[in-house]
């Protein structure tokens, strides 16, 4: 035997061990996650992963390995993270699709949307849900996914996309940090109005409300009037609320007909939206996974770690496996500068194995991965 072939060997012996312990190690995060789930914890404890790494840290008997021990226990920590979140993943599917479903009875169900009475939001939970009796109206996209939380509404409606001005950041960053899943979609289409009180003419107006989704998917009409000011204000129908309050004829909102019903007031210019073919789609969002075998999108979100190749690595576990992307929309990590979360739709249902095959890869490939939703696509209404 060789000089070298004695140390290999060596190495051979002490990958053995290693390798047994890898694996006993897993078992028991195996064990630790399943503890996780039973008790609704979550994976992740960062106080725990400290206290592994300086706890080993003062085993070392050189403490030159120091960073390298550091290092190699990053690496250990989130194999285990990973192995935890594909665990969580599978269960929540399995339960999920087991006995939930959005459901048909409503009557019990509380019901919460973006806007006041009369906004977009509100439009689009009537016809998602139909006749809602007891519905509750929240100002801002934060206060609907509060009331998710703290159970006070079972199921949220918020707009995530128009067609024109495209994604609500806003929205999809808020579901994806406070933990919620999308449980459906739907589309509207959405006419913007110049709406104020009797007597107001586009002469009059000096200050026009609205969300600043309005003032956007009316750009080019405002860009005649650029003497109006234009404030924005928490959504569409709530501009025509306070239009309505301030009862002044120098006062004008953008906003929808129904809107414009509801207080009251009067449309001075119809249809000022850019595009004829307007639409906009909303989610149907709460604390649960739910899905069943009718649910044909799926919408995750995963890091893209600073990698060359990275991006290519990932979406191409899509195409080989035959799936067909629908939107991709990359966002700021809520931690640290110039990193990016990936939010891709697709086509699928999460019990296929197609689809979980992808995902699989996909999981592993990055350093953190969630399952957004699993639901029934509507009509895109184009
Ligand atoms: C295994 C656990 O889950 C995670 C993984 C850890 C590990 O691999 O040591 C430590 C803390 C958690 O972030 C745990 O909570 O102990």
């Amino acid at each position: 035997m060789s000089e070298l072939e004695r140390y290999r060997a060596k190495i051979d012996e002490i990958d053995r061990q290693l390798t047994k312990l890898f694996e006993e190690r897993l078992h028991i995060v195996n064990d630790i996650c399943q503890y996780k789930i039973n008790n609704d914890l979550p994976v992740e404890n960062q106080k725990r992963e400290e206290e592994v790494v300086n706890k080993n840290i003062q085993y070392l008997d050189n403490k030159g390995y120091s960073e390298q021990l550091k290092r190699f226990f990053y690496h250990t920590i989130e194999i285990a993270k990973q192995v935890q979140y594909k665990k969580v993943r599978e269960h929540k599917a399995k339960n999920s699709l087991s006995h939930n479903t959005v459901s048909s009875d409503i009557t019990h169900l509380n019901i919460g949307y973006y806007g006041v009475e009369g906004s977009f939001s509100e439009e689009a939970m009537l016809k998602y849900f139909g006749d809602v009796k007891h519905a509750k109206n929240f100002v801002e996209f934060e206060d609907v996914f509060d009331a998710i939380k703290n159970g006070e509404i079972d199921y949220g409606v918020v707009p995530i996309e128009n067609s024109s001005t495209g994604t609500i950041s806003q929205v999809l960053d808020l579901i994806n940090n406070r933990g919620l899943y999308i449980n459906g979609e739907t589309v509207l289409k959405i006419n913007q109005h110049l709406i104020g009180i009797q007597g107001t003419n586009l002469d009059s107006i000096n200050e026009v409300y609205s969300h600043p989704q309005g003032f956007e998917q009316t750009s080019e009409f405002l860009r005649s009037y650029r003497q109006w000011k234009l404030t924005p204000f928490h959504s569409t129908a709530d501009s025509v609320k306070l239009v309505a309050e301030l009862n002044d004829p120098t006062k004008a909102a953008i906003a929808s007909q129904r809107a414009a019903e509801i207080y009251n007031l009067n449309i001075i210019k119809e249809n000022i939206n850019n595009k004829t073919g307007n639409s906009t789609r909303f989610f149907i969002i709460s604390k649960n996974l739910i899905a069943n075998d009718t649910c044909d999108k799926i919408s995750v979100v995963f890091s893209l770690e600073h990698k060359a190749g990275t991006l290519y690595h990932l979406l191409r576990h899509f195409a080989e496996n035959d799936i067909n992307m629908m939107k991709i929309e990359s966002r700021p990590q809520e931690f640290g500068n110039w990193k990016y979360l990936l939010y891709v739709d697709f086509e699928g249902n999460i019990e296929e194995a197609r689809v979980n095959k992808a995902l699989g890869l996909i999981q592993q490939g990055c350093e953190y991965f969630r399952l957004l939703g699993c639901y029934k696509q509507c009509d895109l209404l184009d």
